[in-house]
């Protein structure tokens, strides 16, 4: 039975799970501008466990890498799962108007075939069919940070780190997909075209290889951001440095499109194995951080989105003339729902993983153990600070040529910025202390990208449900803290939310705003006195973090 109202998918494929949400567009009568229909997800280890991942990634050596049919057979497991969904809500999926989502940035799928082949038998699953599509098994992920030097080379041959800020809106980052195709210059002769994930699951939908969307293009390090077409003067010093530009080009494939664009209707497969109708149209995936972007409405001046999924990010809408890239730190990328604005974001890789590390030590790996020890301390933990570089961290840029690879260590300093241990400290001293730490980072280094006033915080992500991270946050940034009040995966909504706009465009041939009336629940609001401490603390934090990644780089230094 069809339930006649239009519908809209948005996926997610994040690092560690794939999410499926369906909204249905209700009319202008109604008080509310959609309605969740259905929503379902899977942890991709649990799901897939034959791809051996741990935590969404195989590591190999210095390596992190993804398996490319993992995202593969990830599509072909959630449509199954959402279309029972849909028909339980009393739906039909081929009431489906447009499909479009979010994954995880910066990961790559390198394919060898000249053309996507789709199975033409509905009864084959994709995965089974495109087992030979892929150049390599694995693409590399955004976890991967083996690329310091290549990073280095490519600011010098640009002309400096804020030459190639200024052009492509970051200075060298390990896990762009520029320095990482660098990386790989004597290895590409059997790959036909690379796909970032996002654009992996666009060419699936679509049957042939999709172009890049602009915002997830903004993160490889190669897009003009100005023009939003491949770079020539990166182009350029990637071809000096050994990567031919005609190579890159036949990667790379046609100039980032628009992310608010229809490409086309989804692939005969998916009508006869999912039940689509021939008619869905297919809006480009893209980053699954822009995506959070557009399923928060984040878009007054002031609102600064956090979402606490596998990393930590930041992000603020900003005019083009309001935030320059850095050569310090942070990214300026272009909004997905707005092409007159963009998007400023800061990311940190060690957000839940690290507080994981520490929960599964101190707090039985129970939350609310971990919860409980943070409220057996003060806020500011009576002085006691710690930097937890678990994995090599993406904020700050560490000064050096030392592979950022390698640099890791827990360092923690007492209320008089005397060097501690905390492993040998109690309990909650440690859990306190990783929860300032990654509250403190973000606040202290979105001052370095973003000088405006923040009025409020918007959180999404697996750990926006923490309470305890919630009320730090509050009071670090001295601002209320929402969420966005559906309850369901914030990007897989943004997903929704834009292949509802990208029709919209499309029907209008033009360009029309994003209005997503996104309804938000106050979770958390600032103390003025936890405040206070904080703000001591950030001033504190520049200097012991700089001293906590010095630590680092002698021990690296130290045979
Ligand atoms: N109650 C909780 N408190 C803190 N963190 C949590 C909680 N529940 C889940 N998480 C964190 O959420 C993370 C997953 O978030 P999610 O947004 O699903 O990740 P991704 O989108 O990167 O796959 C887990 O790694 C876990 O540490
Ligand atoms: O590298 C970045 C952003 O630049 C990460 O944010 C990835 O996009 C992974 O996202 P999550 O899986 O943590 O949501």
């Amino acid at each position: 039975m069809s339930g006649s109202k239009p519908l809209y998918v948005g996926l997610d494929c994040s690092t560690q799970s794939m999410t499926g949400v369906v909204i249905a567009a209700l009319d202008a009568a109604s008080s509310k501008p959609f309605e969740v229909v259905a929503s379902v997800t899977f942890q991709l280890d649990a799901r897939l466990p034959h791809y051996g991942t741990i935590k969404g990634v195989l590591v190999d050596g210095a390596h992190v890498l993804v398996p490319s049919l993992m995202l593969v057979e990830s599509l072909d497991e959630i449509l199954a799962d959402l279309s029972r969904a849909v028909v339980c809500a009393g739906y039909s999926m081929a009431d489906i108007v447009a499909v479009s989502g979010s994954a995880q940035q910066h990961t790559s799928a390198f394919w060898s075939a000249t053309a996507l082949d789709l199975p033409s038998d509905p009864a084959l699953p994709l995965a089974a069919h495109l087992a030979q599509a892929f150049a390599w098994p694995h693409g590399r992920s955004w976890m991967d940070a083996t690329t310091t030097a290549e990073c280095r080379a490519l600011e010098a041959a640009v002309g400096g780190a804020q030459r190639l800020a200024d052009t492509t809106g970051s200075r060298g980052y390990e896990r762009f997909t520029g320095v990482q195709l660098l990386s790989l210059k004597a290895a590409l002769a059997p790959v036909v075209r690379m796909s970032l994930a996002s654009s992996l699951l666009t060419s699936l939908f679509l049957g042939a290889y999709a172009p890049i969307d602009a915002s997830d293009g903004s993160g490889m390090n190669l897009m003009d951001l100005a023009t939003r077409a491949w770079a020539p003067d990166v182009l350029a010093a990637l071809e000096a440095l050994g990567l031919p530009a005609a190579t890159l080009l036949r990667l790379l494939g046609p100039a980032p499109i628009a992310s608010h664009a229809v490409l086309g209707r989804v692939a005969p497969y998916f009508v006869a194995r999912h039940g689509l109708s021939p008619q869905c149209r297919v809006v480009p995936f893209s980053g699954d951080n822009p995506c959070t972007l557009a399923g928060m409405g984040l878009a007054a001046a002031g609102d600064v989105g956090i979402s606490l999924g596998t990393s930590g990010c930041l992000f603020v809408v900003a005019a083009p003339e309001a935030i320059r890239p850095s050569a310090e730190e942070g990214h300026v990328l272009t909004n997905p729902v707005d092409p007159a604005t963009l998007m400023g974001m800061l990311c940190f890789k060690n957000g839940s993983l690290a507080r994981e590390n520490v929960r599964d030590r101190r707090a039985n790996g129970s939350w609310s153990d971990f919860s409980a020890l943070m409220a057996a301390r003060p806020p500011g933990n009576d002085g006691v600070m710690g930097f937890f570089y678990l994995q090599p961290e993406i904020t700050p840029v560490v000064p050096t040529e030392a592979p950022t690879a390698r640099l890791s260590g827990i360092h923690g300093f007492d209320a008089d910025d005397r060097p501690i241990d905390l492993l040998q400290s109690s309990a909650a001293v440690e859990v306190r202390a990783i929860v300032e730490w990654q509250c403190l980072a973000m606040h202290v280094h979105l001052q370095q990208l973003y000088q405006g006033p923040v009025s409020r915080l918007i959180l999404a992500g697996g750990a926006a449900v923490n309470p305890s991270l919630l009320e730090t946050l509050a009071n670090v940034f001295n601002a209320p803290v929402f969420v966005e009040d559906n309850r369901v995966n914030t990007a897989a909504l943004g997903g929704a939310f834009r292949a509802q706009h990208g029709v919209a465009c499309d029907d209008a041939r033009t360009y029309v705003p994003f209005e997503p009336h996104v309804r938000l629940e106050l979770r958390a609001t600032p103390k003025a006195a936890a405040h206070a401490v904080y703000a001591a603390m950030a001033a504190r934090f520049p200097a012991l973090e700089a001293r906590a990644i010095a630590m680092q780089v002698q021990r690296y230094a130290t045979p």
